[in-house]
């Protein structure tokens, strides 16, 4: 069995120029996502279910454990000296890291430390997503151009889904691999090696509530997976668990597309382009699937904010082509602006 901090050692052989930063930046997110899960898994018995009574720039009520898994990636990226700075959902500007240990510090991470929180307090699936870049600036403390850089630029990225077992996700840009943490030797071990995601699927997976204030293209997309026209073809079926990060694991291991479109309450999407849609971006592409706003490739979309929004289709890649062929023809680009 080999555990995560024997990997990402023995990974760095492919990086030449490698001096273990980013290896030990990777162990820091590892070590704040045990911390984490630990007070998920008892999140009831500690009284850290429920709101803190403050919002967050998203507008979001902010639960205790946004706030606190907020914390705990921040001081472990602190304390580890390999991170320069943090751009958080939580916070509405970058965070700047203690200058005496990361002066020399060469990377920058994007995170949402609680992905899914509308499902905390009642025991579904959540997660975590971080995204690493190399930083732009010279040493010092750390600039918002090391941060505003495009989904291309990431040197690392993954996720922590927090479910039936706790797993963690990632990429160097070398293929994705996956472990699972074991509680009884509070380790991460390598479970799913080489993770690839099936080139189609059966799953569709978005927040159908919203169907009719979604692009024309979806909702076409939609009626098409419901094989409306053809009763004889095989049923595609949906799943949305309401956690970007949980949708997105299923997916990637079974096949399959999630998709936050624009919407009426929505216009430029949902989910944050920098901490959510980046590194899962990066995640799918590295696997062998897809990911766009309905057009374009999410990777290759400029960064002006650190909380832009961008609506996403991401998965299979059949599949998310397919969603894309209806946007080409029901909502190709210069209307969707206008309606
Ligand atoms: O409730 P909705 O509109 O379907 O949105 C659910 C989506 O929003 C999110 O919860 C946004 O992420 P946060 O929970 O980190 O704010 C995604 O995980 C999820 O896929
Ligand atoms: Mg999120
Ligand atoms: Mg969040």
């Amino acid at each position: 069995m080999k555990t995560l901090g024997q990997f990402i050692i023995e990974k760095q052989a492919d990086f030449p120029y490698a001096k273990g930063e980013l290896s030990r930046l990777l162990r820091d997110i590892g070590i704040a996502a045990k911390v984490v899960n630990r007070e998920i898994n008892k999140a009831g018995l500690t009284d850290k279910l429920g709101e803190v009574g403050s919002i967050n720039v998203q507008g979001e009520a902010q639960k205790i454990l946004d706030v606190y898994a907020n914390e705990q990636f921040i001081s472990a990226l602190s304390s580890g000296g390999e991170c320069c700075l943090v751009a958080s959902e939580e916070n509405e500007e970058v965070v700047l890291l203690n200058q005496t240990v990361s002066k020399n510090a060469k990377y920058a991470v994007a995170i949402d430390p609680l992905d899914g929180s509308s499902n905390i307090d009642v025991n579904v699936a959540v997660g975590t997503t971080f995204s690493i870049y190399r930083r732009k600036s010279k040493e010092g403390p750390g600039q918002l151009e090391d941060i505003l850089q495009k989904g291309t630029e990431q040197v690392a990225a993954g996720y922590i889904v927090y479910g039936s077992s706790t797993m963690l996700v990632y990429t160097t840009g070398k293929g994705v691999n996956g472990f699972t943490l074991d509680p009884s030797i509070g380790e991460f071990c390598l479970s799913h090696p080489e993770i690839k995601v099936p080139k189609s699927g059966i799953i569709y997976s978005m927040n159908e509530g919203n169907y009719v204030h979604f692009p024309e293209g979806v909702k076409k997309y939609i009626k098409y997976c419901q094989v409306e026209d053809d009763a004889t073809l095989r049923p595609y079926t949906s799943r949305y668990i309401g956690s970007m990060v949980a949708d997105l694991h299923r997916n990637l291991i079974k096949g399959g597309i999630y998709i936050y479109p624009t919407t009426a309450s929505a216009p430029h999407g949902k989910l944050r382009l920098v901490y959510e849609c980046n590194p899962l971006a990066f995640i799918i592409e590295q696997a062998g699937g897809r990911a766009t706003n309905g057009y374009d490739r999410i990777l290759d979309i400029e960064v002006t904010e650190i909380h832009q929004r961008e609506s996403i289709f991401i998965g299979s890649e059949d599949m998310v082509l397919k969603a894309e062929e209806f946007m080409a023809e029901y909502s190709p680009r210069e209307i969707s602006k206008t309606v």
